[in-house]
């Protein structure tokens, strides 16, 4: 089994670039963000619990979402392997997918973190609320306070991931085709 966190800022490609990864190399995709969404679609009690927090660009709590990972690690058991894209956020949630994993006899694979500059994400998110639907992208400041949350929080868990030297730092600007390739090209050093 290898598993893969694909990190990075909101509007760094996670979503995009998670989409051609899981069928090039058969991994599940577990990206808390669409779980998140589909619990709102569904107007779920979580669903609704949890669209408070991400109206205001903030981070649902964390034993929500490692709840939400919990159960589907759970439900996927014959995965090859999982692509974690939005999840862990924190260190709290990096600690817990370790646990969860360890559990299951796996680990982190190689956590690939997109780099993408702030204004060229406002602007891409900015672009992407055109027709997303996120209510989360169709404001710019919302846009600005996920990111304040990303420094705040978020970066924390690549430096929980370099203590155990397992994160690649990839240039998220550029062409779909030519981040696409240089995530393959990581992954492929680590699986041979
Ligand atoms: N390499 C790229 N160059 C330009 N725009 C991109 C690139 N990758 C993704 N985008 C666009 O940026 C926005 C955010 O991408 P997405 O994959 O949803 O990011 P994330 O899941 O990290 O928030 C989307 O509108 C997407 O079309
Ligand atoms: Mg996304």
């Amino acid at each position: 089994m290898f598993n893969i966190i694909l990190f990075g800022p909101p509007g760094s490609g996670k979503g995009t670039q998670s989409e051609k990864l899981i069928a090039a190399y058969g991994l599940k995709h577990l990206s808390t963000g669409d779980l998140l969404r589909s619990e709102i679609a569904g107007a779920t009690p979580l669903g609704l619990e949890a669209k408070k927090f991400m109206d205001r660009g903030e981070l649902v709590p964390d034993e929500v979402v490692i709840g939400m990972i919990s159960a589907a690690l759970d439900n996927n058991p014959q995965a090859k392997g999982f692509l974690f894209d939005g999840f862990p956020r924190t260190r709290a949630q990096s600690e817990a997918l370790d646990q969860l994993l360890t559990q299951k006899h796996t680990s982190i694979g190689v956590v690939l973190a997109l780099e993408v500059g702030e204004e060229e994400l406002v602007k891409r998110l900015l672009n992407r609320g055109l027709t997303s639907g996120r209510s989360d992208d169709n404001n710019e400041t919302v846009i600005r306070a996920r990111i304040v949350e990303y420094h705040k929080k978020t970066s924390a868990v690549a430096d929980y991931y370099q203590a155990f030297d397992k994160v690649v730092k990839i240039k998220g600007e550029g062409t779909v085709e030519q981040i696409f390739d240089a995530l393959c090209s990581e992954i492929n050093k680590r699986l041979s």
